[in-house]
């Protein structure tokens, strides 16, 4: 039975996790739930998972917690505050650790997991984003194993021998990523002035939570991913290429050197990869919709329109560049996004954000955990600035 800790069981991942885990009750069982402040909601899994643990991370939310479960008659531990989530993704009350945490505040529990030496799986992008270079050598260091559930390198790690060899040992040229497009797919910048939240967050293939859905809506989404793709899988920015497939059904290829190209299908559903990484090497039923290769009948391919949706080069920039740079490029994403959201920056506002936070920050090596944090704060402060700079 796998004990499965899930940071971020009340968002979009944790829920389809939950589905999944629900199915078979003789494989998983949640033994660790952890929220930002939804109590309610978090209170509402621990009577039906029934987790030895609830965490909310912020500890003003403690108390409502506890208030929530004693009125359901649970007596399930509480904790709360960020060092809890990492305690806990390191204790031994899990041996599969499902980080689904959105943005950088997954970072530190992303990394206790892996030194733990945990199954990770890894939705939480932006920690691999921000510290790819130290969560890789934490996992080498843990020596567990970490197979992503973002579906584009799930796809990956199911085409790959192996799920993560070296790539060249194994005759790979290329990884391609595939993009839905977002909702505004085909639009022209001039389209693109008086986009509201709520027309960014309407992905037209996936339920998802609104930062990320946003993310896909600028195609930072697929920036972050290939920076994702660079880290995971070892594969140079060269290597890893970005193709719009407007039906999601595709989830990613891997073109071989003999001329082989190796793809994983499938509806658009977070359970199949999900289902895929805690079963993993086996497989389990996961209740997603077979698919119909007859009905779908066509499948569309085209280029990203680099011009409209400038966050795609901006991640490839800040790939090239390396060191901080990725780590400049997810703060001030998050902090465009944010504002975004709040209805304080025009949409097509994100990338100048991000590229003058890129421009003004430049990138240095990658010395230490203490450090990145620090260009994540700074390159915050400074996002903000740029922000009241030029829109406000
Ligand atoms: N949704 C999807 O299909 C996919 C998502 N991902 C990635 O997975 C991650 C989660 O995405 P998604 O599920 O859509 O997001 P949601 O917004 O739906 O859920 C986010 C979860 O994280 C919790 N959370 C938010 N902030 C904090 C914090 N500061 N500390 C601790 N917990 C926090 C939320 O708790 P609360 O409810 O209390 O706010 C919630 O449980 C993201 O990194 C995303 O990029 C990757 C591929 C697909
Ligand atoms: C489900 C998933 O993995 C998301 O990251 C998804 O890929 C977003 O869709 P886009 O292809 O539009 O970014
Ligand atoms: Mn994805």
């Amino acid at each position: 039975m796998k004990q499965v800790a899930i940071l971020g069981a009340t968002g979009s991942i944790g829920s389809s996790t939950l589905d999944v885990i629900a199915r078979h009750p003789d494989k998983f069982r949640a033994s660790v739930l952890a929220a930002h402040r939804s109590t309610e909601a978090l209170a509402d899994l621990c009577d039906r998972f029934r987790p030895d643990l609830a965490i909310v991370a912020d500890p003003a939310c403690e108390a409502d917690l506890k208030a929530h479960l004693a009125r359901r008659g649970l007596t399930t531990a509480v904790a709360a505050g960020e060092a809890a989530l990492s305690d806990a993704a390191a204790s031994s009350q899990c041996d599969t650790v499902v980080a689904a945490i959105v943005g950088a505040a997954g970072l530190a529990s992303t990394l206790a997991a892996a030194r733990a030496g945990k199954r990770l799986l890894l939705a939480n992008k932006e920690s691999i984003v921000m510290a790819g270079p130290l969560l890789m050598r934490a996992l080498r260091d843990g020596g567990g194993d970490l197979i992503p559930i973002d579906s584009e390198h799930n796809a990956l790690f199911q085409c790959l021998p192996g799920g993560r060899p070296e790539l060249s040992a194994v005759g790979v040229r290329k990884l391609t990523l595939t993009a839905s497009g977002g909702p505004f797919r085909g639009r022209s910048r001039q389209d693109l002035g008086a986009i509201t939240p709520e027309q960014a967050v309407a992905h037209p293939n996936w339920r998802m939570g609104r930062k990320i859905s946003v993310d896909s809506a600028t195609l930072m989404n697929k920036g972050l991913e290939v920076i994702e793709a660079h880290f995971l899988f070892d594969a140079p920015p060269e290597a890893i290429d970005v193709v719009v497939h407007p039906q999601s059904i595709v989830h990613s290829l891997v073109e071989y050197v003999d001329g082989s190209v190796l793809a994983q299908l499938g509806n658009p559903d977070m359970r199949t990869a999900i289902g895929h990484a805690l079963a993993w090497p086996g497989r389990v039923d996961t209740a997603v919709k077979p698919l119909d290769l007859v009905a779908l009948s066509r499948l569309e391919f085209l280029p990203p329109d680099r011009a409209t949706f400038r966050c795609l080069d901006l991640a490839y920039a800040a790939l090239r560049a390396g060191g901080t740079a990725p780590t400049v490029l997810n703060a001030a994403n998050e902090i465009a996004v944010a504002a975004f959201l709040d209805g304080h920056l025009p949409f097509l506002a994100i990338a100048e954000v991000i590229e003058s936070c890129m421009d003004a920050l430049g990138t240095e090596p990658v010395q230490s955990l203490d450090q990145l944090i620090q260009t994540d704060l700074t390159a915050r402060h400074t996002a903000r600035h740029m922000m009241r700079r030029l829109h406000c």
